[in-house]
């Protein structure tokens, strides 16, 4: 017999999971989605050709429920849920911050509960997700997960006390580099390049730069070595980095994050 899995909150993240899964070879009619607005339930219909339920229904219909709500909703979403979960569900949260102790708390006791930090380059099958088991979750629970979560990209099993430093890193890991190709490309500009050659120039060379740092085997600095040549002009640009402090810039960027992330455990966003 299929397995089913429910997304429940399909909206960017659940979105990008749902239509990786798709990809990966998961058959439609085995996928529920919850969502709050009903054109956004047929626009996932239409799209996918997935099966729009309730939040209740998909509790009791489906094996595996995927939760993919803000955290500031996810309190109001298992409320809903937990009188409509038996005890073989296996919940797994997508949330920042929410705490497998927080759903085990509000759920029927001994639901497993797995916690699973994802990235958006999922839309791509290039996701990174961590993974980590909450009380009640057995090794088989963890390798639903990983096989959910694989059909989008990498997955890294981590100890819970890892994950709010995980989200902090590659859960919102993306935006950095978008934010730095957008910075880039301001300073092509800046120089005298017409914007759509400066943002293909630096997409480029993001690209370059992230295969060799996944293929060659290489550390990063020795990468960065490679591109430095004495006196040249990348220890120029170098040199304007570290004045700016941008290394510490971004030690500090990420603890502001895994500190938010903490925050988010308590579900209400305050
Ligand atoms: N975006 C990212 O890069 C990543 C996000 N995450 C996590 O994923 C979660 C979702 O983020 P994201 O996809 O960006 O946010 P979205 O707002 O795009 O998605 C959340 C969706 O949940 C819907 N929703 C809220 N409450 C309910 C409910 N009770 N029943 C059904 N649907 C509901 C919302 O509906 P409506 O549209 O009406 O608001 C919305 O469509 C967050 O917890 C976030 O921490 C994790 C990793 C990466
Ligand atoms: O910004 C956020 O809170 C979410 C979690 C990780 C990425 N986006």
């Amino acid at each position: 017999m299929s397995q089913k899995v429910a997304v429940l909150g399909t909206g960017k993240i659940g979105e990008a999971l749902l239509s990786g899964m798709i990809r990966g070879g998961w058959n439609p009619s085995d996928l529920l989605v919850t969502a709050r607005r009903p054109e956004r339930a047929e626009e996932l219909r239409t799209r996918y050709g997935v099966t729009p339920v309730g939040n209740p229904e998909a509790a009791k219909s489906a094996d595996t429920l995927i939760l993919t709500v803000k955290p500031q909703d996810m309190g109001a979403l298992v409320e809903e849920l937990a009188p409509h979960v038996p005890a073989d569900r296996l919940v797994i949260s997508g949330a920042a911050g929410i705490t497998t102790a927080f759903l085990e708390e509000r759920l029927p006791a001994g639901v497993p509960v797995v916690r699973v930090m994802p990235n958006t380059p999922a839309l791509v099958d290039e996701a990174m997700s961590v993974i980590s088991a909450g009380s009640h979750a057995t090794a088989a629970h963890i390798e639903t997960a990983e096989q959910i979560f694989g059909s989008v990209g990498q997955t890294l099993r981590v100890p819970e006390s890892q994950q709010d430093a995980c989200t902090a890193l590659s859960g919102s890991g993306p935006a950095y580099f978008y934010y730095l190709v957008e910075a880039m490309t301001d300073a092509g500009i800046l120089l005298g390049l017409p914007r759509d050659k400066a943002h293909d120039l630096i997409v480029q060379s993001a690209i370059g730069a992230a295969v060799m740092l996944r293929d060659s085997g290489e550390h990063p600095v020795k990468l960065r070595e490679n591109v430095t040549s004495p006196a040249g002009t990348t220890i120029s640009a170098i040199r304007e980095l570290e004045n700016h402090g941008v290394r510490a810039a971004l030690i500090a960027a990420l603890e502001a994050a895994r500190d938010r992330s903490r925050e988010l455990a308590s579900g209400n966003g305050n």
